[in-house]
């Protein structure tokens, strides 16, 4: 991404877009790079991993040495006839595996808040990160596919760390444990039992990509299926207004098809491994057999340590056998980190520039110096705009549907960044400010008023946080020093009226003036209003009026409404089309522009 002070410069358009497939080599994934970067999520409960894991050593060791001790038992004991050493080495197999027990007890209980720790620092790093990304990330993803990557995918990643892995590693123990004690009963033998687990080896190597991509491609189309969901939940009036339950059943059937068809796709991959690694398990046991059976004949082996020999290729294949399904669980947890890691990996495009001198003294509050803007699509919607706003003045904008007066107000306000050219507050490239100190001077009231769940003194507070502790009678006063107290007669029980998330309970004018509360009551010195009236009431758009005229008098104020009366008392007014921003002069100018525009159109 381009990143530079020169105010001419252009900047890069960030794909901010998480399912374009990436081909670039480099980011290939990579299963022990992916391990090494969950580990730094377990945080505290690193230490308890490798408790663990000494446990799971433990363990594996102790069950280990139980088919060389009932080896050297037959040898030694049975074929001699001295069954008190057979009572001494039963009395030393108990007491081990009741340690193995315990050692096995203690993983389980380890592992299982080691992934709940897991899930509960990945879910963070991604809300957190959620939080840290520009509007254009959400513009160019969809939030059903966000929420299944913060719960569906974090879970899959949990469920290895808690489920399988321990199992995993206690599995390679054994296996790596038996096949040491392969090798050192008989080394040709031993080396003879290991030849199919090397194949194993490459058959898994080669398949397991495949298998990663099965899997990613589910987890995929579950985020489309999600997407489908939220879609046709947060249009569920317009698809019964229009009677067209029809249209998203169909959209949603596509989607759950896909979903089915990703899904028997990963299940036929991850159960790949199993079928493959059982019949391995056999050829190596059959080997041992024939070989031993021949060594046995030949006086160059016993019977006791042809059945250790056979006790430990058990040992040796069954973890494998284990690992078979486990591996699988391996893949789905690292495509779901692959989905994680690709949130976690986005960067802000909005960071703040080191502080510079300013760029004009000519005492704007903000202006535009070139400004050029295009969305991702690559849709310019700005060309070489040049604007001042000046301290206490109100400036209306206005313009035809779709002309740019949103996006106008949006790098005003620093949502997006121009892709060339300059915005400047006080003088100073905007992105030279903190954000808090950008927010603190510019208010910004959407189209869309944002509202959560909570009650409208919540909403209210929000970004206030400076009246967090002030009880409703004062806060009531710091409002009616705004004349903001008058607007909360709109709502039955005042400030402790409840808003449900969904904010069906008040009307999108109500809405609209909690929204316009919460931004007044920052002070700001830059207030921009876009379409935030056009759900109310002329009386109450009058009480606004007046609540904006006794603004202090240096605020300055932006207004882009499309009713004209609420811009007739407007200081200077610009008209925003096809890339421009004139100044219109007067109000009559400006509404022959506009007619002019509808004729052309
Ligand atoms: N997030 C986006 N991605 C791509 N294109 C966009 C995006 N937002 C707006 N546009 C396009 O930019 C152009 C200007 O849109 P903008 O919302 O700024 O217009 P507007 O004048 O505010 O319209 P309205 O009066 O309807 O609010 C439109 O053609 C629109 O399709």
């Amino acid at each position: 991404m381009c990143r530079s002070i020169n105010h001419n410069a252009v900047q890069a358009i960030m794909n901010y877009n998480l399912n374009k497939p990436n081909n670039d080599p480099s980011k290939k994934p990579k299963s022990w790079a992916a391990l090494k970067k969950l580990y730094q999520f377990l945080g505290a409960e690193q230490k308890n991993l490798l408790r663990a894991f000494l446990a799971v050593m433990v363990s594996s060791v102790l069950n280990l040495s139980g088919p060389v001790l009932a080896g050297y038992t037959i040898d030694h004991y049975i074929q001699n006839k001295q069954y008190s050493g057979v009572l001494v080495i039963c009395g030393i197999l108990l007491v081990m595996y009741l340690i193995a027990f315990g050692a096995n007890y203690l993983q389980g209980r380890l592992m299982g808040s080691i992934g709940q720790r897991m899930l509960y620092n990945l879910r963070n790093a991604v809300f957190g990160k959620l939080q840290e990304l520009p509007v254009a990330f959400f513009n160019q993803n969809k939030t059903g596919d966000l929420i299944s990557r913060i719960n569906n995918d974090t879970e899959k990643v949990n469920q290895f760390f808690s489920q399988s892995l321990i199992q995993f590693s206690s599995s390679i123990f054994m296996m790596v444990g038996a096949g040491i004690f392969l090798l050192s009963i008989n080394f040709r033998l031993g080396a003879a039992s290991l030849v199919p687990a090397l194949l194993l080896l490459v058959f898994t190597r080669l398949i397991s990509p495949w298998v990663r991509r099965r899997n990613a491609d589910n987890m995929k189309s579950t985020g489309g299926l999600s997407s489908e969901i939220q879609e046709s939940l947060n249009n569920f009036k317009v698809i019964i207004a229009f009677n067209r339950r029809d249209y998203f059943r169909k959209r949603f059937e596509e989607a759950n098809v896909k979903n089915y068809k990703t899904a028997i796709g990963a299940g036929l991959a991850n159960n790949i491994f199993m079928p493959v690694f059982g019949f391995s398990a056999h050829i190596a046991q059959m080997t041992v057999l024939v070989y031993g059976i021949y060594m046995i004949s030949a006086g160059d082996f016993t019977v006791g340590l042809l059945i250790s020999f056979l006790a430990y290729v058990t040992n040796f294949y069954n973890p494998i056998r284990q690992l078979a399904a486990l591996w699988a669980n391996f893949q789905v947890a690292l495509a779901g980190w692959d989905r994680i890691a690709e949130i976690l990996s986005m960067e802000s495009n909005l960071e703040t520039l080191p502080a510079a001198k300013s760029i004009t003294g000519n005492g704007a509050v903000l202006s535009f110096q070139d400004v050029h803007f295009a969305y991702p699509d690559g849709k310019a919607v700005l060309h070489h705009v040049n604007l001042q706003l000046e301290r206490g003045k109100t400036y209306a904008f206005v313009g035809p549907t779709g002309g740019g007066k949103t996006t106008t107000a949006s790098l005003m306000a620093r949502l997006y960044d121009p892709t060339q050219g300059t915005v400047l507050l006080h003088g100073k490239d905007l992105r030279t400010y903190e954000p808090s100190e950008r927010s603190a001077k510019i208010g910004f009231i959407l189209q869309e008023p944002f509202l959560f769940s909570g009650t409208i003194r919540d909403n209210i507070l929000y970004g206030n946080e400076q009246y967090k502790d002030h009880s409703n009678e004062q806060l009531i006063a710091v409002l009616g020093e705004s004349n903001l107290d008058s607007l909360l007669s709109r709502f039955e029980n005042g400030l402790e009226t409840p808003v449900l998330a969904s904010g069906d309970a008040i009307s999108l004018g109500q809405k609209q003036l909690i929204v316009f509360i919460r931004a007044i009551l920052r002070k700001p010195e830059l207030l921009i209003l876009d379409e935030a009236t056009a759900n109310i009431d002329t009386v109450t758009e009058q009480l606004l009026e007046n609540i904006l005229k006794n603004l202090p008098a240096e605020t300055t104020r932006v207004i882009i409404a499309h009713r004209l009366n609420t811009i007739e008392n407007a200081d200077e007014i610009y008209f925003v089309n096809a890339g421009e921003v004139q100044r219109a002069g007067s109000l009559d100018h400006a509404v022959n522009m506009l007619l002019h525009e509808k004729r052309e159109s």
